[in-house]
């Protein structure tokens, strides 16, 4: 059996195509661009692909960008003093630190130091417990990816048992929120989890987020499951040359699961479309407008 092949590059061209049209509504009914900054301190060579097709795909959108790239050594204080401008900016609808942050600088002061309203990454303690709590809020974007990949598959995903391998803040925990919201009956596993094959086997929907190359092997997964594979791990590959692999086995598990997705191409290019919905929303909310619904 071989599975079906989750097209996240696909899927999350088609949400990018519906925003482009929205956010010409909000700029042609408005007069509001929406504008996303994306804060980058140092440089750390794996981000730069993402950055890069971060602020093309901004573009392509019909969105504003800018980037903020401050050296390795800024100061925690200099980094709130930016947030602080770009807080009190109103062309600044959506603001992204990217992460990790250098040593000297306390990521969760940063984090609490944006706007909830131009939190993007949904990782601010009151989006946090918004979303915990069932509120509207800005939601992170790569849980959101994994939804929205998996309701592809299950556009309904009531009483399904779902698996979220993981526990991160910005994937696993958030993951499982969204996922308890659509009724589905989520149970978050992870390194310290005893039998963790066993509960893996018994997930319909298997979320993985670790960050350990192709951990997850086919015997892990219940024939016909949905795999939703978050692993972005460059190792290394032929003629001394890096290549791209997820947290599952992807060459065993497309022979058991129903549906999987790919690395690359499957969560990946959702985080950013999902990035660019969420500025939009913060900039239609800002605007006193009713965002729209994807
Ligand atoms: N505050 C913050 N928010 C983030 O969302 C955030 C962050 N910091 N720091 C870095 C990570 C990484 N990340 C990626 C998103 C998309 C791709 C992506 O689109 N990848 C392509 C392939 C890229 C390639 O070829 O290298 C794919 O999976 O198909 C990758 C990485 C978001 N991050
Ligand atoms: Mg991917």
């Amino acid at each position: 059996m071989s599975a079906k092949v989750i097209d996240g590059k696909a899927i999350a061209e088609t949400l990018r195509a519906r925003i482009a049209i929205e956010a010409a509504k909000l700029i042609k009914d408005h007069g509001v661009t929406p504008g996303l900054t994306v804060v980058i301190v140092g440089d750390d060579p794996a981000s730069q692909v993402y950055v890069r097709s971060k602020v093309k795909q901004t573009a392509e959108a019909g969105l504003n960008s800018t980037e903020h790239k401050l050296p390795a050594d800024t100061s925690e204080a200099d980094l709130l003093a930016l947030i602080a401008k770009l807080n009190a900016d109103p062309s600044v609808h959506g603001i992204l630190v990217q992460l990790p942050l250098p040593k000297q600088i306390d990521a969760e002061r940063v984090i609490q130091a944006i706007d909830p309203a131009k939190d993007v990454d949904g990782f601010h303690p009151i989006n946090v417990g918004r979303l915990n709590a069932g509120l509207d809020s800005l939601v992170p974007c790569t849980p959101q990816g994994c939804v929205l990949l998996a309701k592809t598959i299950h556009p309904d995903l009531t009483g399904m048992n779902a698996v979220v391998l993981g526990r991160s803040n910005i994937v696993g925990k958030p993951v499982a929120a969204l996922l308890i919201q659509e009724s589905a009956t989520v149970t978050i596993a992870h390194s310290k989890t005893r039998d963790l094959k066993q509960v893996c086997r018994a997930a319909d929907l298997l979320v993985v987020a670790v960050g350990r190359p192709e951990m997850v092997k086919g015997d892990w997964i219940k024939p016909g499951a949905t795999v939703i594979d978050v692993g972005i791990n460059r190792v290394p590959g032929a003629e001394g040359k890096t290549r791209l692999v997820g947290d599952v086995d992807y060459a065993e598990a497309a022979e058991v699961a129903g549906a999987i997705t790919p690395v690359p191409g499957g969560v990946g290019p959702m985080t950013i479309a999902c990035l660019l919905a969420n500025t939009l929303k913060a900039a239609a909310l800002a605007a006193g407008h009713e965002p729209p619904k994807f």
